[in-house]
């Protein structure tokens, strides 16, 4: 733990221990400096507690300020030599200056030392607590022997609400980018405010088949003086007196003020042949000023806001219908993240390996299983493949896979095995800081959100879940996905996966965690929503995600007291929806 030894401490002490009694000489006290904090270890006997630490308690204030980073000369100045004395040491003479207010004013009376222990907690240094955010390493040593491994997890167990709240604070700031309109464009979301480039319609157009009148003209039989086809080219202008044919979505001929549908018409005289219409008796009256056109621009102007900012164009196509419509061929949108699925352990083999399972083996489903989750939301997934549980090979794969892809996901290894080497290896091998490490859920508990630096004040998120299948699938969707949507351009509520209330139809029996229960919903007849358990839901279970599209939030034990151990059967809970809707009995 310790940044530096003071190894004139635990001389100190063993001195004054070897006055006292030879077996001292077995004894190994420790002392050192971590950060601003100085730390000693004590025996255990409260006799030789009060000795080691009456042996150096004088001297801990210098050793404080120290620590601190305190001036040396200011140190070894007037106020020390006070301390000197009753320590019963020669004072080092020499530096005396006028640095010593530092002392005067810190209020480091002698008789403090209690105090300076806890961390130097009052001079001009005042040190700050070391958290997290301070790069603290809380995982095992990389090369630590199991013996020495954490016996209770470091990491505090925060709620998914926390989670969720770390994650959306840490994940970096979405990019912009330059994209063509066109299918490859939907789950983006607009960096920019869209205008109009053109008016819709760009002309006049007819919005029935029939005639282009005059709309003053009334009842009565017109010469049909010209065609107007949904085509592009020149039209003759219309004079008061003269009808036109025209079909839906063609230009009006100049002049032209209204259109009357074919069934409001009557043939009047056709040619001797019978192919071409000449006269045809208009039936229709009181037609308006523009009755069945459409106006320029009157779907949409020229300079008109078509789409703000924050936008998304979605999978339905209206939005990139719209930009269609109007001729904007690229826009501006975040980008979206391309994502690395790693797998981890050592007996983890590819799922499509033909050989028969050896003893110990177990077939990679989590790699494919994100993979597609990945692909399917929309983004680019890049299989990172599976890495043994090692150190160095570890290190070899993330290192790549951070020149490559903006957000990595890693399954196994976070819990509290001797071969569980993310959390050091993010931690010490990446100077990786880990946001949280334990959640209160199930499944899931040992899911870790961590940020690697990457340059000057950049960062790559990565989240390592659980190896147990369900845990990371169901992880995935809780944690993973949203920040996907957030890394996408997704505000607020809208990272969130969609929540609605479900009758349970069946009994759901509550754990000690917070349980996300995976289950089948569907609209039932009466338009509600019921929700079908999958099933055994133990972590390693696979098969209680097949045919789930929702995940039932169901209460901790702990959280409902000890009344309920039980939803019972017509009960309503909140499930959050990770796939289609189905209906039953539409
Ligand atoms: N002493 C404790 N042990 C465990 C705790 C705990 O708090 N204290 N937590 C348990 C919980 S909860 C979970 S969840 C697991 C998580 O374990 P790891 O993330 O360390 O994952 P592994 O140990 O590597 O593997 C667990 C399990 O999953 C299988 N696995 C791993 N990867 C895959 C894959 N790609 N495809 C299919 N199956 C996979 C692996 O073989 C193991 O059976 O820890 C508990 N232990
Ligand atoms: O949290 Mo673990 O995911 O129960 O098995
Ligand atoms: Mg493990």
């Amino acid at each position: 733990m310790l940044d530096k030894t003071a190894s004139g401490l635990v001389h100190g002490m063993l001195a004054s221990s070897l006055k006292i009694t030879p077996f001292a000489i077995m004894s190994r006290p420790v002392a050192g400096v971590r950060g601003d904090t100085v730390i000693v270890t004590l025996p255990g006997s409260p006799k030789g507690a009060k000795e080691n630490l009456e042996s150096i308690i004088k001297l801990l204030p210098h050793a404080c300020i120290q620590a601190a980073g305190g001036d040396s000369r200011v140190i070894h100045s007037g106020g020390m030599k006070q301390l000197e004395k009753e320590a019963g040491v020669a004072s080092s003479g020499g530096v005396h200056d006028h640095h010593s207010h530092l002392y005067e004013s810190g209020g480091l009376a002698s008789d403090d030392a209690a105090g300076m222990t806890s961390g130097c907690g009052h001079h001009h240094h005042a040190p700050t607590p070391r958290t997290q955010q301070d790069g603290e390493l809380r995982s095992n040593d990389l090369t630590g022997d199991v013996t020495q491994r954490h016996r209770s997890s470091p990491y505090p167990m925060v709620s998914v609400k926390e989670a969720h709240k770390l994650v959306a604070q840490k994940i970096p700031a979405s990019e912009v980018v330059k994209k063509k309109v066109d299918a490859g464009l939907v789950g983006y979301i607009l960096a920019e405010d869209v205008r109009a480039k053109e008016s819709v319609p760009a002309f006049r157009a007819s919005i029935v088949d029939g005639y282009a009148v005059v709309h003053t003209d009334g009842v009565g039989i017109y010469p049909v003086v010209g065609v107007s086809h949904a085509a592009p080219g020149e039209m003759k202008p219309l004079e008061a007196g003269q009808i036109a044919r025209i079909t839906t979505g063609a230009p009006l001929p100049p002049g032209a003020t209204a259109v009357v549908m074919v069934e409001d018409t009557r043939i009047a005289k056709a040619t001797e042949d019978g192919t071409e219409e000449l006269e045809i008796e208009i039936l229709a009256s009181g037609l308006t000023e523009l009755e069945n056109v459409r106006e320029v621009g009157s779907d949409m102007k020229t300079g008109d806001l078509l789409l703000r900012k924050g936008a998304e164009i979605t999978a339905v196509g209206g939005e990139i219908g719209l930009l269609a419509s109007v001729g904007i061929v690229e826009i501006e949108v975040y980008k979206k993240p391309v994502v690395g699925v790693l797998s981890t352990g050592d007996e983890i083999v590819p799922h499509d390996r033909d050989e028969a399972l050896k003893v110990g083996e177990v077939r990679d489903s989590n790699r494919p299983t994100l993979l597609a989750a990945i692909n399917a939301r929309g983004y680019e997934a890049v299989d990172l493949g599976i890495a043994k549980d090692q150190p160095g090979t570890l290190e070899d794969v993330l290192k790549d896979a951070l020149s490559k892809v903006d957000v990595i996901i890693t399954t196994g290894g976070v819990s509290m095995g001797e071969k569980d080497l993310l959390k050091p290896t993010i931690e010490r091998t990446f100077n990786g800081t880990i946001h949280f490490g334990r959640v209160a859920m199930k499944p899931g508990k040992p899911t870790t959100f961590a940020t690697i630096p990457v340059g000057a004040n950049a960062s790559k998120p990565i989240f390592s879940l659980p190896g147990n299948p369900a845990s990371a699938t169901v992880t995935f969707h809780l944690f993973v996905l949203p920040a996907l949507r957030q890394l996408a351009g997704y505000i607020g509520d809208d990272i969130h996966l969609a929540k609605a209330l479900v009758v349970v139809e069946q009994d759901l029996v509550l754990d000690p965690r917070p349980e996300y229960h995976r289950a089948a919903i569907r609209i039932d007849k009466s338009g509600g929503l019921v929700a079908r358990s999958t099933g055994g839901q133990r972590s390693s279970r696979i098969g209680s995600m097949e045919a789930a599209n929702a995940l039932l939030c169901l209460p901790g034990l702990s959280e409902v007291g000890d009344k309920r151990t039980r939803i019972p059967r017509g009960d309503k809970v909140e499930a959050l929806i990770i796939g289609e809707l189905k209906v039953s009995g539409f």
